[in-house]
């Protein structure tokens, strides 16, 4: 990252106010906004938060959820955990099937509700990192069919570009409600989107 990069970062109002508020990351106001406007976490809920580092998602994931719920974070990268009970993290990748036994393990049944906020490593072509990330969904997708309660929820990012229409498609077929949207703190010239899917309508 270049030197542009740090000063309009230490510009930017999410970075501080990330920094002030002691959450891990400026990406924890997008988890805030969405899950205000679409209610996506409850107290109690088992969350899986896939591509988790550093952790900023479940962080608010697990003021959401409380005591008596239970976040589960998945990572390549190391996540430092929170000193809490019914926190855990695995460091590895989620497509693998190693890692996603142990996300069964923990969970010990069904998710009530799947966040991804993955980004595939980046190379700069615009073509290439959206076609990433579209694969990257396809694999959150599949960990949704795998691990998510019917009637649960699952928020994603994706990045636009050609596919997403039929990915949005996809996704309806599978959800009761499914709305793309890019809340407030999401950087404007970002090609993220998050998909929000509400009433899992369970594997057919
Ligand atoms: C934008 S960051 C997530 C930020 C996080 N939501 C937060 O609030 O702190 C995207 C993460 O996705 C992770 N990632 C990408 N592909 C992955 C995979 N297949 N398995 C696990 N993690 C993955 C990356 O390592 C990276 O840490």
């Amino acid at each position: 990252m270049g030197r542009r990069w740090y000063l309009e970062r230490k510009r930017d109002y999410y970075y501080k106010s990330a920094k002030k508020q002691k959450y891990r990351s400026r990406a924890s106001y997008k988890l805030l906004q969405l899950d205000n406007r679409f209610k996506l976490i409850r107290k109690g809920d088992k969350v899986v938060d896939l591509g988790a580092a550093p952790g900023g998602w479940s962080q608010v994931a697990l003021e959401k959820v409380g005591d008596d719920g239970l976040v589960i974070a998945v990572d390549i990268k190391p996540i430092k955990p929170f000193p809490v009970d019914n926190f855990h993290a695995i460091k590895g990748d989620f497509t693998d099937e190693k890692v996603q036994e142990k996300i069964g393990e923990l969970l010990g049944g069904k998710a009530d509700v799947i966040i991804s906020d993955a980004s595939p490593s980046l190379s700069g072509i615009k073509n290439i990192d959206q076609l990433r990330s579209l694969e990257l969904v396809e694999n959150v997708i599949k960990v949704a069919d795998r691990f998510l309660k019917k009637g649960g929820n699952l928020l994603v990012k994706v990045f636009q570009g050609p596919g997403f229409n039929e990915l949005l498609k996809k996704l309806r077929s599978s959800f009761m409600r499914v709305k793309s949207t890019k809340p407030a703190s999401s950087r404007k010239g970002s090609p993220e989107m998050y998909i929000v899917c509400k009433g899992f309508k369970g594997v057919k």
